[in-house]
Protein backbone atom coordinates (compact mmCIF):
# COMPACT_ATOMS: atom_id res chain seq x y z
CA UNK A 1 0.00 0.00 0.00
CA UNK A 2 1.49 3.32 -1.00
CA UNK A 3 0.81 6.33 1.27
CA UNK A 4 -1.13 7.84 -1.05
CA UNK A 5 -3.90 4.71 -0.46
CA UNK A 6 -3.59 6.12 3.57
CA UNK A 7 -6.83 7.57 5.34
CA UNK A 8 -6.08 10.42 7.18
CA UNK A 9 -5.82 7.98 10.66
CA UNK A 10 -3.65 5.62 8.88
CA UNK A 11 -1.20 8.64 8.70
CA UNK A 12 -2.01 10.26 11.59
CA UNK A 13 -1.03 6.65 13.55
CA UNK A 14 1.48 6.22 11.24
CA UNK A 15 3.46 10.03 11.98
CA UNK A 16 3.17 9.09 15.52
CA UNK A 17 4.72 5.67 15.69
CA UNK A 18 7.88 7.51 13.30
CA UNK A 19 7.77 10.53 15.75
CA UNK A 20 7.97 7.43 18.52
CA UNK A 21 10.57 5.86 17.13
CA UNK A 22 12.71 8.67 16.28
CA UNK A 23 12.66 9.83 19.40
CA UNK A 24 10.77 13.28 19.35
CA UNK A 25 9.07 13.88 22.31
CA UNK A 26 7.97 17.57 21.05
CA UNK A 27 5.98 15.56 18.42
CA UNK A 28 4.29 12.55 20.34
CA UNK A 29 3.37 15.13 23.11
CA UNK A 30 1.61 17.31 20.41
CA UNK A 31 -0.13 14.65 18.58
CA UNK A 32 -1.61 12.97 21.84
CA UNK A 33 -2.64 16.02 22.73
CA UNK A 34 -4.60 16.66 19.53
CA UNK A 35 -5.75 12.61 19.77
CA UNK A 36 -5.15 10.87 23.02
CA UNK A 37 -6.42 7.44 21.14
CA UNK A 38 -3.11 7.12 19.06
CA UNK A 39 -1.84 6.03 22.69
CA UNK A 40 -2.27 2.46 22.15
CA UNK A 41 -2.29 2.12 17.91
CA UNK A 42 0.17 -0.03 16.23
CA UNK A 43 -0.29 0.46 12.15
CA UNK A 44 1.13 -1.66 9.38
CA UNK A 45 4.64 -2.74 11.78
CA UNK A 46 1.95 -4.39 14.46
CA UNK A 47 4.42 -2.29 17.14
CA UNK A 48 3.30 0.52 19.28
CA UNK A 49 4.60 3.51 19.69
CA UNK A 50 6.02 2.48 23.00
CA UNK A 51 7.73 -0.78 21.67
CA UNK A 52 9.66 1.75 18.78
CA UNK A 53 10.80 4.15 21.36
CA UNK A 54 11.84 1.17 23.55
CA UNK A 55 13.67 -0.42 20.26
CA UNK A 56 15.38 2.90 20.31
CA UNK A 57 16.22 3.53 23.51
CA UNK A 58 14.18 6.79 23.64
CA UNK A 59 13.49 6.96 27.59
CA UNK A 60 11.88 10.19 27.48
CA UNK A 61 9.35 9.20 25.26
CA UNK A 62 9.07 5.58 27.03
CA UNK A 63 8.56 8.22 30.02
CA UNK A 64 5.75 10.45 28.66
CA UNK A 65 4.09 7.62 26.57
CA UNK A 66 3.50 5.59 30.03
CA UNK A 67 2.52 8.84 31.82
CA UNK A 68 -0.30 9.17 29.13
CA UNK A 69 -1.21 5.72 29.96
CA UNK A 70 -0.57 3.42 27.44
CA UNK A 71 -0.84 -0.14 27.89
CA UNK A 72 2.82 -1.61 28.33
CA UNK A 73 1.75 -5.43 28.40
CA UNK A 74 0.60 -4.94 24.32
CA UNK A 75 2.49 -7.51 22.20
CA UNK A 76 3.55 -7.21 18.83
CA UNK A 77 3.38 -10.40 16.42
CA UNK A 78 6.19 -12.39 17.91
CA UNK A 79 4.45 -11.72 21.32
CA UNK A 80 6.91 -9.25 22.28
CA UNK A 81 6.14 -6.50 24.79
CA UNK A 82 7.79 -3.01 24.83
CA UNK A 83 9.87 -4.41 27.91
CA UNK A 84 11.39 -7.92 26.00
CA UNK A 85 12.52 -5.49 23.20
CA UNK A 86 14.05 -2.82 25.47
CA UNK A 87 16.17 -5.73 27.24
CA UNK A 88 16.82 -7.76 23.44
CA UNK A 89 18.55 -4.56 22.71
CA UNK A 90 20.09 -3.73 25.85
CA UNK A 91 18.66 -0.64 26.61
CA UNK A 92 18.44 -1.56 30.52
CA UNK A 93 17.33 2.25 31.88
CA UNK A 94 13.88 1.31 29.56
CA UNK A 95 13.76 -2.51 30.66
CA UNK A 96 14.25 -1.28 34.18
CA UNK A 97 11.85 1.32 33.73
CA UNK A 98 8.66 -0.51 31.98
CA UNK A 99 9.36 -3.28 34.49
CA UNK A 100 9.17 -1.08 37.39
CA UNK A 101 6.32 -1.50 39.89
CA UNK A 102 5.82 1.43 42.59
CA UNK A 103 8.92 2.20 44.64
CA UNK A 104 7.05 2.14 47.34
CA UNK A 105 6.27 -1.46 46.74
CA UNK A 106 9.68 -2.16 46.83
CA UNK A 107 10.61 -0.53 49.92
CA UNK A 108 7.92 -2.91 51.38
CA UNK A 109 9.39 -5.98 50.05
CA UNK A 110 13.17 -5.42 49.21
CA UNK A 111 15.04 -7.63 47.23
CA UNK A 112 11.87 -9.35 45.51
CA UNK A 113 11.27 -9.28 42.10
CA UNK A 114 8.17 -7.01 41.50
CA UNK A 115 8.18 -6.77 37.74
CA UNK A 116 4.31 -6.77 37.17
CA UNK A 117 3.51 -9.67 34.69
CA UNK A 118 0.25 -9.75 33.03
CA UNK A 119 -0.90 -13.27 31.82
CA UNK A 120 -3.95 -13.83 29.68
CA UNK A 121 -7.28 -13.92 31.31
CA UNK A 122 -5.94 -11.99 34.54
CA UNK A 123 -7.07 -8.43 33.77
CA UNK A 124 -9.54 -7.12 36.43
CA UNK A 125 -11.68 -4.95 33.90
CA UNK A 126 -14.76 -4.95 36.26
CA UNK A 127 -14.57 -4.19 40.08
CA UNK A 128 -16.17 -7.02 41.76
CA UNK A 129 -18.02 -5.08 44.29
CA UNK A 130 -18.64 -8.10 45.95
CA UNK A 131 -20.12 -5.85 49.19
CA UNK A 132 -23.41 -4.98 46.59
CA UNK A 133 -23.98 -8.71 46.37
CA UNK A 134 -26.02 -9.10 49.42
CA UNK A 135 -27.62 -6.15 48.14
CA UNK A 136 -31.49 -6.68 46.67
CA UNK A 137 -32.75 -3.50 45.98
CA UNK A 138 -29.01 -2.43 44.40
CA UNK A 139 -28.81 -5.50 42.65
CA UNK A 140 -32.50 -4.82 41.09
CA UNK A 141 -32.20 -1.55 40.44
CA UNK A 142 -29.19 -1.99 38.33
CA UNK A 143 -30.63 -4.88 36.49
CA UNK A 144 -33.14 -2.52 34.90
CA UNK A 145 -30.60 0.34 34.32
CA UNK A 146 -30.59 1.27 30.69
CA UNK A 147 -26.68 1.45 30.44
CA UNK A 148 -26.17 -2.08 32.36
CA UNK A 149 -24.31 -4.45 30.59
CA UNK A 150 -25.26 -8.58 29.97
CA UNK A 151 -22.98 -11.11 28.13
CA UNK A 152 -25.21 -14.27 27.28
CA UNK A 153 -23.60 -17.59 27.36
CA UNK A 154 -25.58 -20.39 25.90
CA UNK A 155 -24.05 -23.98 27.22
CA UNK A 156 -20.77 -22.19 28.78
CA UNK A 157 -19.79 -20.19 25.83
CA UNK A 158 -20.55 -16.46 25.20
CA UNK A 159 -21.89 -15.03 22.41
CA UNK A 160 -19.27 -13.41 20.23
CA UNK A 161 -19.20 -11.47 17.25
CA UNK A 162 -16.19 -12.09 14.90
CA UNK A 163 -15.10 -9.76 11.94
CA UNK A 164 -12.25 -10.27 9.92
CA UNK A 165 -10.10 -7.51 10.75
CA UNK A 166 -7.41 -6.82 8.18
CA UNK A 167 -5.78 -8.47 4.94
CA UNK A 168 -3.55 -10.90 7.08
CA UNK A 169 -7.32 -12.46 7.78
CA UNK A 170 -6.85 -11.70 11.30
CA UNK A 171 -10.29 -12.52 13.57
CA UNK A 172 -11.27 -10.33 15.79
CA UNK A 173 -13.38 -11.78 18.38
CA UNK A 174 -15.64 -9.27 20.19
CA UNK A 175 -18.31 -10.30 23.39
CA UNK A 176 -21.73 -9.33 21.97
CA UNK A 177 -23.69 -6.83 24.67
CA UNK A 178 -26.89 -6.27 25.27
CA UNK A 179 -29.22 -4.36 27.28
CA UNK A 180 -31.65 -4.86 29.36
CA UNK A 181 -34.74 -4.74 26.92
CA UNK A 182 -33.40 -7.14 24.62
CA UNK A 183 -32.67 -9.83 27.73
CA UNK A 184 -36.08 -8.75 29.72
CA UNK A 185 -37.45 -11.85 28.83
CA UNK A 186 -34.70 -14.45 29.60
CA UNK A 187 -34.43 -13.18 33.27
CA UNK A 188 -37.86 -13.99 33.69
CA UNK A 189 -37.15 -17.74 32.53
CA UNK A 190 -36.98 -19.79 35.68
CA UNK A 191 -33.72 -22.04 34.40
CA UNK A 192 -31.90 -19.04 33.31
CA UNK A 193 -28.72 -18.32 35.85
CA UNK A 194 -27.58 -14.60 36.74
CA UNK A 195 -24.88 -13.36 37.78
CA UNK A 196 -23.60 -9.92 38.96
CA UNK A 197 -19.90 -9.59 37.14
CA UNK A 198 -19.44 -5.96 38.73
CA UNK A 199 -19.10 -2.34 37.39
CA UNK A 200 -16.58 -0.56 35.33
CA UNK A 201 -13.41 0.52 36.63
CA UNK A 202 -13.33 4.05 35.65
CA UNK A 203 -10.63 6.33 35.03
CA UNK A 204 -12.96 9.42 33.98
CA UNK A 205 -17.01 9.86 35.03
CA UNK A 206 -18.67 9.04 31.37
CA UNK A 207 -21.76 10.89 29.97
CA UNK A 208 -22.98 7.41 29.69
CA UNK A 209 -23.61 6.55 33.35
CA UNK A 210 -25.85 6.99 35.43
CA UNK A 211 -26.63 9.57 38.13
CA UNK A 212 -27.86 8.71 41.49
CA UNK A 213 -29.99 10.63 43.55
CA UNK A 214 -27.37 12.48 45.15
CA UNK A 215 -25.63 13.04 41.21
CA UNK A 216 -23.03 10.54 41.85
CA UNK A 217 -22.52 8.97 38.30
CA UNK A 218 -22.31 5.73 38.48
CA UNK A 219 -20.38 3.12 35.78
CA UNK A 220 -21.98 0.96 34.05
CA UNK A 221 -22.52 -2.77 35.79
CA UNK A 222 -22.22 -6.13 33.97
CA UNK A 223 -24.11 -9.20 34.26
CA UNK A 224 -23.97 -12.71 32.89
CA UNK A 225 -26.93 -14.31 31.86
CA UNK A 226 -26.66 -18.43 31.14
CA UNK A 227 -29.89 -20.10 29.74
CA UNK A 228 -30.93 -23.24 27.84
CA UNK A 229 -33.23 -21.81 25.27
CA UNK A 230 -32.47 -22.30 21.61
CA UNK A 231 -29.10 -20.83 20.65
CA UNK A 232 -30.03 -19.94 17.03
CA UNK A 233 -33.29 -17.84 18.63
CA UNK A 234 -30.54 -15.92 20.82
CA UNK A 235 -28.31 -15.01 18.10
CA UNK A 236 -31.61 -13.53 16.43
CA UNK A 237 -31.68 -10.98 19.71
CA UNK A 238 -28.39 -9.74 18.37
CA UNK A 239 -28.13 -6.96 15.66
CA UNK A 240 -24.56 -7.46 14.45
CA UNK A 241 -23.94 -10.02 11.77
CA UNK A 242 -20.97 -12.73 12.19
CA UNK A 243 -22.36 -13.48 16.03
CA UNK A 244 -22.11 -17.41 17.04
CA UNK A 245 -21.45 -19.26 20.12
CA UNK A 246 -18.04 -20.95 19.39
CA UNK A 247 -17.85 -24.05 20.26
CA UNK A 248 -13.87 -24.58 20.95
CA UNK A 249 -13.17 -23.13 24.16
CA UNK A 250 -9.29 -23.99 24.45
CA UNK A 251 -9.29 -22.19 20.95
CA UNK A 252 -11.68 -20.02 20.75
CA UNK A 253 -11.69 -18.40 23.74
CA UNK A 254 -7.92 -17.12 23.45
CA UNK A 255 -8.98 -14.39 20.73
CA UNK A 256 -10.52 -11.62 23.44
CA UNK A 257 -8.58 -8.27 24.06
CA UNK A 258 -7.39 -8.45 27.42
CA UNK A 259 -10.03 -6.68 28.79
CA UNK A 260 -12.62 -9.01 27.48
CA UNK A 261 -10.59 -11.91 28.30
CA UNK A 262 -10.87 -11.03 32.20
CA UNK A 263 -14.53 -10.45 31.80
CA UNK A 264 -14.88 -14.03 30.09
CA UNK A 265 -12.66 -15.97 32.72
CA UNK A 266 -14.69 -14.67 35.88
CA UNK A 267 -17.66 -15.12 34.25
CA UNK A 268 -17.31 -18.70 32.16
CA UNK A 269 -15.83 -20.32 35.36
CA UNK A 270 -18.46 -18.88 37.71
CA UNK A 271 -21.13 -19.96 35.11
CA UNK A 272 -19.26 -23.38 34.87
CA UNK A 273 -19.48 -23.97 38.55
CA UNK A 274 -23.62 -23.62 38.59
CA UNK A 275 -23.84 -25.66 35.55
CA UNK A 276 -22.47 -28.54 37.17
CA UNK A 277 -22.92 -27.76 41.33
CA UNK A 278 -27.15 -27.12 40.71
CA UNK A 279 -27.75 -29.52 43.55
CA UNK A 280 -26.52 -29.24 46.92
CA UNK A 281 -23.19 -31.66 47.10
CA UNK A 282 -23.75 -32.35 50.99
CA UNK A 283 -27.31 -33.73 51.00
CA UNK A 284 -28.54 -33.84 46.95
CA UNK A 285 -31.27 -31.72 47.83
CA UNK A 286 -32.11 -28.47 45.28
CA UNK A 287 -30.53 -25.06 45.81
CA UNK A 288 -31.45 -21.54 45.39
CA UNK A 289 -29.10 -18.76 43.80
CA UNK A 290 -28.06 -15.64 46.09
CA UNK A 291 -25.14 -13.20 46.40
CA UNK A 292 -25.55 -11.84 42.86
CA UNK A 293 -25.00 -15.23 41.74
CA UNK A 294 -21.87 -15.78 43.69
CA UNK A 295 -23.41 -18.40 45.99
CA UNK A 296 -26.23 -21.27 46.15
CA UNK A 297 -27.81 -22.72 49.52
CA UNK A 298 -29.11 -25.70 50.05
CA UNK A 299 -33.11 -25.46 50.24
CA UNK A 300 -32.95 -28.13 53.09
CA UNK A 301 -33.69 -26.49 56.34
CA UNK A 302 -31.46 -29.58 58.06
CA UNK A 303 -28.88 -29.47 55.77
CA UNK A 304 -25.45 -29.52 57.61
CA UNK A 305 -23.98 -27.35 54.91
CA UNK A 306 -26.62 -24.44 56.47
CA UNK A 307 -24.66 -24.18 59.10
CA UNK A 308 -21.56 -22.05 59.45
CA UNK A 309 -19.57 -21.38 56.68
CA UNK A 310 -19.17 -24.02 53.78
CA UNK A 311 -17.06 -24.39 50.70
CA UNK A 312 -19.53 -25.99 48.87
CA UNK A 313 -22.04 -23.27 48.85
CA UNK A 314 -19.52 -21.09 47.21
CA UNK A 315 -17.64 -21.09 43.53
CA UNK A 316 -15.18 -23.51 43.46
CA UNK A 317 -11.80 -23.07 41.72
CA UNK A 318 -8.79 -25.84 41.21
CA UNK A 319 -5.27 -25.17 41.81
CA UNK A 320 -3.48 -26.46 39.04
CA UNK A 321 0.50 -26.30 39.30
CA UNK A 322 2.02 -25.62 36.15
CA UNK A 323 6.06 -25.93 35.82
CA UNK A 324 9.15 -25.38 33.90
CA UNK A 325 11.77 -27.84 34.79
CA UNK A 326 15.15 -26.46 34.01
CA UNK A 327 18.23 -29.07 33.46
CA UNK A 328 20.83 -29.32 36.03
CA UNK A 329 23.33 -27.84 33.39
CA UNK A 330 20.73 -24.60 32.88
CA UNK A 331 20.79 -24.83 29.21
CA UNK A 332 17.75 -27.33 28.46
CA UNK A 333 13.81 -27.18 29.33
CA UNK A 334 11.64 -30.03 30.20
CA UNK A 335 8.73 -30.28 27.52
CA UNK A 336 6.23 -32.76 27.11
CA UNK A 337 3.22 -33.42 25.07
CA UNK A 338 0.07 -35.16 25.39
CA UNK A 339 -1.24 -37.27 22.62
CA UNK A 340 -4.19 -34.53 22.30
CA UNK A 341 -1.56 -32.01 21.45
CA UNK A 342 -1.63 -30.47 17.48
CA UNK A 343 1.38 -32.58 16.01
CA UNK A 344 4.25 -31.20 16.68
CA UNK A 345 3.23 -28.83 20.14
CA UNK A 346 5.28 -29.18 23.07
CA UNK A 347 4.05 -27.51 26.36
CA UNK A 348 5.20 -27.46 30.33
CA UNK A 349 4.18 -30.52 32.43
CA UNK A 350 1.28 -29.40 34.45
CA UNK A 351 -1.02 -30.73 36.87
CA UNK A 352 -3.82 -30.84 39.74
CA UNK A 353 -2.77 -29.79 43.37
CA UNK A 354 -4.20 -32.77 45.62
CA UNK A 355 -5.81 -31.75 49.01
CA UNK A 356 -2.97 -31.51 51.86
CA UNK A 357 -0.62 -30.84 49.44
CA UNK A 358 1.61 -27.86 49.03
CA UNK A 359 2.65 -25.91 45.46
CA UNK A 360 6.51 -27.31 45.66
CA UNK A 361 5.69 -30.48 46.63
CA UNK A 362 2.55 -30.88 43.99
CA UNK A 363 5.34 -29.67 41.17
CA UNK A 364 7.88 -32.11 42.69
CA UNK A 365 4.91 -34.99 42.14
CA UNK A 366 3.50 -34.26 39.16
CA UNK A 367 6.95 -33.80 37.20
CA UNK A 368 8.19 -37.25 38.73
CA UNK A 369 4.82 -39.15 37.69
CA UNK A 370 4.71 -37.58 34.15
CA UNK A 371 8.10 -37.89 32.96
CA UNK A 372 10.26 -39.54 36.04
CA UNK A 373 12.71 -36.46 36.64
CA UNK A 374 13.26 -35.28 40.01
CA UNK A 375 12.83 -31.78 41.08
CA UNK A 376 14.78 -30.02 43.45
CA UNK A 377 14.02 -26.03 43.92
CA UNK A 378 10.83 -24.91 43.20
CA UNK A 379 9.94 -20.94 42.71
CA UNK A 380 7.06 -19.37 41.68
CA UNK A 381 6.74 -16.96 39.21
CA UNK A 382 3.08 -15.65 38.34
CA UNK A 383 -0.70 -17.75 37.62
CA UNK A 384 -3.13 -17.39 35.32
CA UNK A 385 -6.93 -17.84 35.69
CA UNK A 386 -7.64 -20.70 33.26
CA UNK A 387 -11.64 -20.97 33.00
CA UNK A 388 -11.84 -24.02 31.05
CA UNK A 389 -13.46 -24.71 33.19
CA UNK A 390 -12.39 -23.35 36.46
CA UNK A 391 -8.41 -23.50 37.34
CA UNK A 392 -6.04 -21.25 38.86
CA UNK A 393 -2.74 -22.04 36.70
CA UNK A 394 0.23 -21.56 39.63
CA UNK A 395 3.16 -21.32 37.20
CA UNK A 396 6.72 -22.17 38.99
CA UNK A 397 10.69 -22.76 37.43
CA UNK A 398 12.07 -25.66 39.05
CA UNK A 399 15.27 -27.47 39.05
CA UNK A 400 15.55 -31.00 38.06
CA UNK A 401 18.30 -32.74 40.27
CA UNK A 402 18.29 -36.09 37.81
CA UNK A 403 17.70 -36.17 33.98
CA UNK A 404 16.51 -39.40 33.27
CA UNK A 405 13.83 -39.75 31.08
CA UNK A 406 10.59 -42.57 31.98
CA UNK A 407 7.44 -40.49 30.73
CA UNK A 408 4.25 -42.07 32.33
CA UNK A 409 2.22 -43.12 28.58
CA UNK A 410 -1.08 -43.01 30.56
CA UNK A 411 -0.69 -39.02 30.22
CA UNK A 412 2.27 -38.36 28.38
CA UNK A 413 3.21 -39.13 24.58
CA UNK A 414 6.81 -37.77 24.99
CA UNK A 415 8.76 -35.60 27.13
CA UNK A 416 12.38 -34.29 25.93
CA UNK A 417 14.96 -31.94 27.08
CA UNK A 418 15.06 -28.95 24.49
CA UNK A 419 18.39 -27.10 24.18
CA UNK A 420 17.98 -22.77 24.99
CA UNK A 421 18.68 -22.42 21.10
CA UNK A 422 15.99 -24.74 20.12
CA UNK A 423 13.93 -23.28 21.97
CA UNK A 424 14.53 -19.38 20.94
CA UNK A 425 14.26 -20.40 17.74
CA UNK A 426 10.58 -21.79 18.16
CA UNK A 427 9.40 -18.61 20.68
CA UNK A 428 11.04 -16.03 17.79
CA UNK A 429 9.99 -17.69 14.55
CA UNK A 430 6.88 -19.22 15.07
CA UNK A 431 6.82 -22.81 14.20
CA UNK A 432 9.99 -24.47 13.77
CA UNK A 433 10.63 -27.28 12.13
CA UNK A 434 11.76 -29.28 15.25
CA UNK A 435 8.68 -28.30 17.66
CA UNK A 436 6.29 -25.61 18.70
CA UNK A 437 5.41 -24.30 21.89
CA UNK A 438 1.48 -23.09 23.17
CA UNK A 439 0.41 -19.53 22.18
CA UNK A 440 1.74 -16.60 24.25
CA UNK A 441 -2.29 -16.58 25.64
CA UNK A 442 -1.15 -19.84 28.19
CA UNK A 443 0.76 -19.78 31.19
CA UNK A 444 3.10 -22.16 29.60
CA UNK A 445 4.25 -20.32 26.74
CA UNK A 446 4.98 -17.45 29.22
CA UNK A 447 7.22 -19.54 31.71
CA UNK A 448 8.95 -20.67 28.75
CA UNK A 449 9.39 -16.97 27.56
CA UNK A 450 10.45 -16.22 31.39
CA UNK A 451 13.23 -18.96 31.42
CA UNK A 452 14.82 -17.49 27.98
CA UNK A 453 14.83 -13.93 29.23
CA UNK A 454 16.28 -15.04 32.66
CA UNK A 455 19.80 -15.27 31.76
CA UNK A 456 20.31 -14.80 27.91
CA UNK A 457 20.00 -11.01 26.50
CA UNK A 458 16.47 -11.44 24.60
N1 LIG B 1 -2.82 -22.47 30.64
C1 LIG B 1 -1.89 -23.34 30.31
O1 LIG B 1 -0.81 -22.96 29.83
C2 LIG B 1 -2.11 -24.82 30.58
C3 LIG B 1 -1.10 -25.71 30.19
C4 LIG B 1 -1.25 -27.06 30.54
C5 LIG B 1 -2.39 -27.50 31.21
N2 LIG B 1 -3.38 -26.62 31.49
C6 LIG B 1 -4.59 -27.08 32.21
O2 LIG B 1 -4.17 -27.68 33.42
C7 LIG B 1 -5.08 -28.68 33.83
C8 LIG B 1 -4.42 -29.81 34.56
O3 LIG B 1 -3.39 -30.42 33.81
P1 LIG B 1 -3.37 -31.99 33.65
O4 LIG B 1 -4.55 -32.43 32.89
O5 LIG B 1 -2.04 -32.30 33.07
O6 LIG B 1 -3.49 -32.51 35.18
P2 LIG B 1 -2.97 -33.89 35.84
O7 LIG B 1 -1.57 -34.16 35.42
O8 LIG B 1 -3.23 -33.81 37.29
O9 LIG B 1 -3.82 -35.02 35.16
C9 LIG B 1 -5.20 -34.91 34.95
C10 LIG B 1 -5.90 -36.15 35.41
O10 LIG B 1 -5.88 -36.15 36.82
C11 LIG B 1 -7.14 -36.50 37.36
N3 LIG B 1 -7.54 -35.40 38.27
C12 LIG B 1 -7.07 -35.25 39.51
N4 LIG B 1 -7.62 -34.18 40.12
C13 LIG B 1 -8.44 -33.61 39.23
C14 LIG B 1 -9.30 -32.44 39.27
N5 LIG B 1 -9.41 -31.66 40.37
N6 LIG B 1 -9.98 -32.13 38.15
C15 LIG B 1 -9.88 -32.89 37.03
N7 LIG B 1 -9.09 -33.99 36.95
C16 LIG B 1 -8.38 -34.36 38.03
C17 LIG B 1 -8.03 -36.80 36.14
O11 LIG B 1 -8.01 -38.19 35.95
C18 LIG B 1 -7.35 -36.13 34.99
O12 LIG B 1 -7.50 -36.82 33.77
C19 LIG B 1 -5.82 -29.08 32.57
O13 LIG B 1 -7.19 -28.82 32.84
C20 LIG B 1 -5.33 -28.17 31.47
O14 LIG B 1 -6.40 -27.59 30.78
C21 LIG B 1 -3.26 -25.28 31.20
MG1 LIG C 1 -0.45 -33.38 33.79
MG1 LIG D 1 -0.26 -35.67 36.10
MG1 LIG E 1 -2.50 -35.18 38.72
ZN1 LIG F 1 -28.03 -29.72 51.47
Amino acid sequence: MTSLQLSAKEEMVERFLDAAARGDLTQVSTLLSNAASLINETGYSGWTALMFAARNGHYHVVEALLSHGCDKFSVNSSSHTAFDIAKFWGHRHISDLLGRTDDRCQRVLPGSDLNQHENYFNRETLDRLAVKRTDKVWLEAKQNNPDTVYLLFSNLSPMVNSSQEDDNARVETKLCRFRYEAVKELLEKPATVLIFLGVEKRKKPSSSSSKTEDGVQEPPAWFAISTNEDPAALLKLCREKNCSFPKLPNRDLLKFSEEEAGVVAQARSTLAWHDRYSFCPTCGSSTKLEEGGYKRSCLNSDCRSLKGVHSTCYPQVCPVVIMLVIHPDGNQCLLGRKKIFPAGMFSCLAGFIEPGEAIEEAVRREVEEESGVKVGPVQYVSCQPWPMPSNLMIGCMAVAISTDIKVDENEIEEARWFPRQQVIDSLCRGASPAFFVPPRQTIAHQLIKHWIGMNSNL
